[in-house]
């Protein structure tokens, strides 16, 4: 059957701990009954962005829908940047925080429904050092405990543990300027998070006040390890004390480490140490089906 309606599936084939049979079945039954014509891509892991973005601008299609970890969903919105298309997102990663913050619970059928309903919203992205973010990046404790994690052998909540601990004993604070249109903040950090959505994937609020939409991301500036003031983020109380914890809404800012290389992270992936950071908001970057 010819049909003009079609959806293009982008499936990232080693993602997560997810078996993707049931995905590509429940997608298969759900585009013939409403007539899509369907057409898969499996990444491979080389040129993925370049061929994803040639096959949309041939196919058209109306959807495309990503299955797999926040690494696949932001190749497919790097390579779908300017083209009017909906992304649907079928959680298919190890940790899925983007997934967590769009409030998609991990089932096939909810996302599903969500990936083909008609609710959907413009997403910023958060340009940093060149790349691009769509969730949570930070320089400091999260980044080394990132490149922890990808470097142990045990995975899964024990290993996450174990790592933590190692990371809280490795661990230094380091100076940092933080330039952002008139404001200069220069402290001791522990992290600086640059966040454009709310929750890391386990589910732990960072910034309460993130919004995908609002054409700003917040800088959350940890100063020193506080169990008050942990505790108050994680309640979404924004009312921090100033000594410890500092957030600001920022369309962009300048981030230096002033007297070491820092440990860096984009959106869970370790990407070495740096320096210096720049960042700044690309307003309306991708559509999105969400609840
Ligand atoms: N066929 C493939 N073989 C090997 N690596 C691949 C292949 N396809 C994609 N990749 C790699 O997979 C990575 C992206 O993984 P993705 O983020 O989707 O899943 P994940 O890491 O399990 O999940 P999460 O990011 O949620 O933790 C990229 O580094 C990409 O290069």
């Amino acid at each position: 059957m010819f049909s003009e309606r079609k959806i293009l599936l982008v499936v990232n084939p080693i993602s997560g701990d997810v078996d993707k049979d049931v995905i590509f079945e429940r997608i298969i039954e759900k585009t013939q009954s409403e007539g899509y014509d369907l057409r898969i891509y499996p990444t491979t892991g080389e040129k993925d962005l370049e061929t994803i973005r040639e096959m949309v601008e041939h196919i058209h299609p109306e959807r495309i829908l990503v299955a797999g970890g926040d690494g696949t969903i932001s190749l497919v919105a790097q390579a779908v940047y300017g083209i009017d298309v909906i992304m649907g997102i079928i959680p298919a990663g190890s940790a899925n925080g983007l997934s967590v913050d769009f409030g998609l619970s991990g089932s096939v059928d909810q996302a599903m429904e969500v990936a083909f309903g008609n609710n959907t919203v413009l997403i910023d992205a958060v340009s940093i050092n060149g790349d691009i973010s769509l969730h949570l990046s930070d320089v400091g404790l999260n980044a080394l405990l990132v490149k922890n994690y990808e470097n142990s052998e045990t995975r899964g909540k024990l290993g996450y543990a174990r790592e933590m601990l190692k990371t809280l004993s490795e661990h230094e604070n380091f100076q940092v300027r933080i330039t952002a249109g008139d404001q200069v903040i220069e402290t001791d950090a522990l992290i600086v998070i640059i966040a454009n959505a709310q929750k890391y994937g386990t589910g732990v609020t960072i910034n309460p006040a993130g919004d995908m939409s609002d054409g700003m991301f917040e800088l959350v500036i940890a100063k020193k390890l506080d169990f008050i003031e942990t505790a108050k983020i994680l309640a979404g109380n924004t009312d921090f004390n100033p000594e410890i914890m500092q957030v600001i809404s920022v369309e962009k800012a300048d981030i230096e480490c002033i007297d070491k290389e820092v440990h860096f992270q984009i959106d869970g992936e370790y990407k070495g140490t740096v320096k210096h950071v720049e960042a700044h908001i690309l307003k309306g970057y991708i559509k999105v089906a969400v609840p």
